[in-house]
C-alpha cells in the first residue's frame, strides 16, 4: 500500500508539470506522459489520453514498478513501462517526464539512420549532473519510434544498464524522455534538453 500524503504530493508536481510543459509547447494536444515515484514500489502517473495542459488529480493513477494499475479502473499511460524501467534502474530518480516538442521531432527525424546524438560545446551541458564543462560530450541516445512499448522498453533498458551516467533520450519523430531526482531536477533537464535540441536545429540550418 501507498500513502495518500505522498500520492496528493507526487500527483500536485505532475499537474502543475503539465501546464509548465503545455504552455511551452512542449507536450501539444494530447501527448506526452509524466510520473512522479510515491515510494520504492508506487509510481504516480498520468492516466491515457488526457490533455497536459489541464490535468486534475482524477488524471494522475497509481502503478507499481510493474506498471500495473494500484487501486483504479483507468488505464495508465500507453508509455508506462517507459517510465517503469528508469525507476527500477534507478532508485533514486524521483521523476520522469516525457515530452513532444517540435525540436525533439524535428532534429530526430532529420538524424534519420544515426542513432545518437553527441552535444558538446555547449555551457549548458552543464545542467545536467555529472557534466561539468562545456568540453564534455553528452550522448543522447535515439531509438526508432515503435508501437511496441513491451520491445521498446526492453531496448531502453539494456542501453541505461550500460549507460547509467546519460540522463535521456529521444525516440525518433516521437520525442524525449527525461529524469531527474526530483520533479524540480527533471524540469530542469526538460528545458536544457529543449534549449540544445533547438541550438542543434539552428546550426544545421545555418549556411
Ligand atoms: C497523441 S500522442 C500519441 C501517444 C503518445 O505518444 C503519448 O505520449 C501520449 O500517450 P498517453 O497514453 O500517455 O496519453
Ligand atoms: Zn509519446
Amino acid at each position: 500500500m501507498f500513502d495518500i500524503t505522498r500520492y496528493a504530493d507526487a500527483s500536485h508536481k505532475i499537474i502543475e508539470a503539465g501546464r509548465f510543459l503545455y504552455a511551452n509547447g512542449w507536450s501539444p494536444a494530447t501527448s506526452s506522459n509524466y510520473s512522479a515515484r510515491i515510494d520504492e514500489q508506487h509510481i504516480a502517473i498520468t492516466v491515457s489520453g488526457k490533455h497536459k495542459g489541464a490535468l486534475t488529480s482524477a488524471d494522475v493513477m497509481v502503478v507499481n514498478l510493474e506498471g500495473s494499475p494500484v487501486q483504479s479502473d483507468c488505464k495508465s499511460s500507453a508509455e508506462t513501462l517507459l517510465h517503469s524501467v528508469v525507476y527500477a534502474l534507478f532508485p533514486e530518480v524521483g521523476a520522469v517526464l516525457h515530452t513532444h516538442s517540435m525540436s525533439a521531432t524535428v532534429l530526430s527525424r532529420w538524424m534519420k539512420g544515426e542513432n545518437e546524438l553527441c552535444l558538446t560545446d555547449y555551457e549548458l551541458q552543464k545542467a545536467f549532473p555529472g557534466y561539468e564543462s562545456h568540453e564534455s560530450t553528452l550522448t543522447i541516445p535515439i531509438f526508432e519510434n515503435t508501437q511496441n512499448i513491451d520491445a521498446l522498453a526492453a531496448e531502453t533498458k539494456a542501453y541505461f544498464k550500460q549507460n547509467p551516467h546519460i540522463p535521456g533520450y529521444l525516440i525518433r519523430g516521437h520525442g524525449l524522455y527525461t529524469w531527474g531526482n526530483t520533479m524540480a531536477d527533471c524540469l530542469r533537464h526538460v528545458e536544457a534538453f529543449e534549449f540544445l535540441l533547438q541550438c542543434e536545429l539552428e546550426m544545421r540550418r545555418l549556411p
